[in-house]
C-alpha cells in the first residue's frame, strides 16, 4: 500500500520517502526550517517532540542544523512515569539523541517528576507547564495500536484528554504496555501547535493510519482526533 492511497481531509498533506534516513532527513529540515522561523518572528522557538524508538533518526539529524539552540525550547507530547535515568524515558531518549552537539545548547523542559501517585506527577507536570510557550513545531508519533503522545485507546482520562474543552494540559494515562504509568500533554495543548506533524514508519503504521481515517473513533484510535487540518504526514515503508 502506498500513503498516496488513502483519503485525507483538505489540509492534511501526506509526504512518503524511500526509507528512514531520508524521512529523517526531509523533516529534520523541516522542523529546523520552522523554528528558524519562529525565532525571526518572536526571538525564541519551541519544540514539542514525541519519544518511542522511531524519533532517533529524526534527532541525529535534526541535532546537526544550524540553529541558534540556545534560543531553542524542547519539550515532549508525553513521558513515561519512570525516572530520566531509566532506559524507557523519553527525556532520556531526547537528552542521548537529540541535545547533542549544536543542539546540546537548547532548553529542555521534561515532564517527569517523582511524586506520591501518577494523579499528583501529573498535577507537578501542569505547573511546569506554565513555563511552555505557545509550541512552535509538534512532532507526533504513532503506536500500532493507534495511540499518539500517550493518548491510549479505552485509557481512563482518555475522553477529558481528547476534548477540545479539556482544561488540564498533562493528565496521567495508563497504557496497555511497560511502563504503564504514562503522562500526556491533552489535545488541547497539542493542536494548538504551529506547525503540527506526524510521523511514521512501516506498512503496518500505514494501515493503522488507514483505519483511523475510516472509523474516526477516538476512543479505539487516538490518533484520529488528530487527523485533520493542519497537519503534515511523514511515512515511509
Ligand atoms: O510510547 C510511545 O509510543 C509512541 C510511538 O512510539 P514508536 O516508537 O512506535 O514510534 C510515541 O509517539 C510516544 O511518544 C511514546 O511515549
Amino acid at each position: 500500500m502506498a500513503i498516496s492511497n488513502l483519503e485525507f481531509p483538505v489540509g492534511v498533506v501526506a509526504r512518503s520517502h524511500s526509507d528512514s534516513q531520508h524521512l529523517a532527513q526531509a523533516l529534520a529540515e523541516n522542523v529546523a526550517g520552522a523554528l528558524r522561523t519562529a525565532i525571526d518572528s518572536h526571538g525564541h522557538a519551541t519544540l514539542v517532540v514525541s519519544g518511542g524508538r522511531s524519533p532517533i533518526a529524526f534527532f541525529k539529524v535534526l541535532a546537526q542544523q544550524d540553529l541558534p539552540w540556545a534560543k531553542v525550547l524542547v519539550s515532549l507530547a508525553d513521558e513515561r512515569w519512570v525516572p530520566v535515568g531509566h532506559e524507557d524515558s523519553n527525556e532520556a531518549l531526547v537528552r542521548e539523541h537529540l541535545l547533542q552537539g549544536p543542539a546540546a545548547e537548547a532548553r529542555l523542559l521534561g515532564l517527569y517528576h517523582s511524586a506520591s501517585s501518577l494523579e499528583e506527577a501529573a498535577k507537578l507536570t501542569e505547573q511546569t507547564l506554565d513555563d511552555l510557550p505557545a509550541i512552535d513545531v509538534l512532532v507526533l508519533g504513532m503506536g500500532a495500536d493507534g495511540h499518539t503522545a500517550s493518548l491510549f485507546p479505552n485509557s481512563p482520562n482518555l475522553d477529558d484528554a481528547l476534548s477540545e474543552n479539556c482544561s488540564r494540559r498533562c493528565l496521567p494515562m495508563l497504557a496497555p504496555s511497560v511502563p504503564h504509568q504514562r503522562l500526556t500533554l491533552t489535545l488541547p495543548l497539542l493542536k494548538a501547535a504551529r506547525l503540527p506533524l506526524l510521523s511514521i514508519e512501516g506498512e503496518g503504521k500505514l494501515r493503522v493510519l488507514e483505519q483511523a481515517l475510516q472509523q474516526r473513533d477516538h476512543n479505539a484510535m487516538p490518533i484520529s482526533a488528530f487527523l485533520n487540518a493542519p497537519l503534515e504526514i511523514y511515512w515511509c515503508p
